[in-house]
């Protein structure tokens, strides 16, 4: 038998104390929630699984634009940790949250964004502060880390590529034999390994009384869709978020336990010409009993990077659907890049001091159009 590395305790050396972080009481109220397919990716690497799988999420990547993953093998101890880790980073003083903001002139999105801009003309600012870390890959190792991060950085690394590996890789494995693609054509356009804006981000919605929250949402409800390709939403109890239903109708998204909640987002709707629907959602005043909690939350955004043409994929099923043009086909036809487009639409929406709600208005870049405001 080979011998057993005894492992020694390591000393703690961090100056930064991480408190454990747990999931506050889920509401106990009775809420509209959207129901959402569950996709069980233990069986992902089961004899016919991935296409069992791939007609499962048919109907949810097409259609509703969110669903579940469960058994993702990601243990929820890690999890709590990132959160933890995420929680005792915004508790730090605004000085040292400041020191590596977005740089949103260049729309940016690594780094910190604070609460500080004004909504419209109502006299109540943002409550959402966020930090977001890229990949862990040599070529993104100067952007600049907050302490935290750099004192945690083993663990949140191996965190950010496990989500990657255990999740987004074959969720991208699954949409590419939905669209009937080789089974990694849309992992090589995602690939860890090379640059994109993929981030981990960690969120916080600040406690705001319902008469803020009221003003704020008289103003706009902030209906959006996201703009990379995928979004992946760690369980937390606090409600909030709402999509917007093929029906038309707001409903609230209800925490799994040990799942993560997903949608599709909108470079992967255009890489698609609109096949993978990119869902209208908005994050609203939690229910009653929740409204003095803090609202902290866990996500990963998937982007296509400087390596990926923003041009609808080679898929027969689109060309079956009549979705493939031309224009399409032709591979010399310009267009931008994955991370060109993101960082147009970050700076669009991003660069400002105060939020405007952009009613009817749409950004387009090089063709590549979405609306700005859904109400
Ligand atoms: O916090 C959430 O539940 C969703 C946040 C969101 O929609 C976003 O950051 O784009
Ligand atoms: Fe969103």
């Amino acid at each position: 038998m080979a011998p057993v590395a005894i492992q020694e305790p390591v000393a703690d050396t961090s100056r930064i104390l991480v408190k454990p972080w747990s999931r506050p009481a889920p509401t106990s109220e009775d809420l509209e929630w959207a129901p959402l397919a569950k996709i069980d990716l233990s069986r992902f690497d089961e004899p016919g699984g991935k296409q069992e799988l791939a007609k499962q999420l048919y109907d949810a990547v097409t259609r509703v634009g969110f669903w579940v993953v469960v058994n993702t093998g990601l243990d929820d101890d890690k999890v709590l940790r990132q959160f933890s880790i995420g929680n005792t980073f915004f508790k730090q003083p605004l000085e040292e949250k400041r020191q590596f903001p977005c740089n949103f002139a260049e729309g940016e999105y690594f780094g910190y964004r604070e609460n500080s801009r004004w909504i419209g003309d109502t006299g109540i600012k943002e409550n959402i502060e966020m930090l977001n870390i890229p990949k862990d890959i040599p070529a993104l190792s100067n952007v600049p880390k907050h302490d935290i991060v750099r004192e945690h950085y083993d663990e949140i690394a191996s965190f950010h590529r496990e989500v990657f590996d255990r999740v987004v890789r074959k969720l991208l494995v699954l949409i590419s034999i939905i669209l009937e693609l080789p089974e990694d054509y849309l992992l090589n356009a995602h690939a860890y390994d090379q640059v994109s804006d993929d981030h981990l981000r960690y969120m916080i919605y600040n406690v705001r009384t319902q008469d803020e929250w009221d003003r704020a949402q008289g103003y706009s409800l902030g209906g959006h869709t996201d703009f990379g390709s995928l979004t992946l939403l760690f369980s937390q109890h606090i409600a909030g978020l709402q999509i917007r239903t093929p029906e038309g109708q707001w409903k609230w998204v209800k925490p799994v336990e040990g799942g993560i909640t997903c949608n599709a987002a909108d470079t992967l709707s255009f890489l698609t010409n609109g096949l993978i629907k990119s869902t209208v959602h908005r994050v609203v005043s939690p229910p009653r009993d929740q409204i003095n909690v803090p609202r902290l939350g866990l996500l990963y955004f998937v982007r296509p990077g400087e390596n990926t043409p923003m041009r609808t994929v080679p898929s027969p099923l689109l060309e079956r659907l009549g979705l493939l043009t031309d224009e399409d086909k032709d591979p010399n036809r310009p267009v931008p890049t994955g991370t060109e487009y993101v960082r147009a639409r970050v700076r669009d929406v991003h660069y400002t001091d105060v939020v405007k709600k952009r009613e009817g208005t749409s950004f387009d870049f090089k063709g590549l159009k979405v609306q700005n405001y859904y109400a």
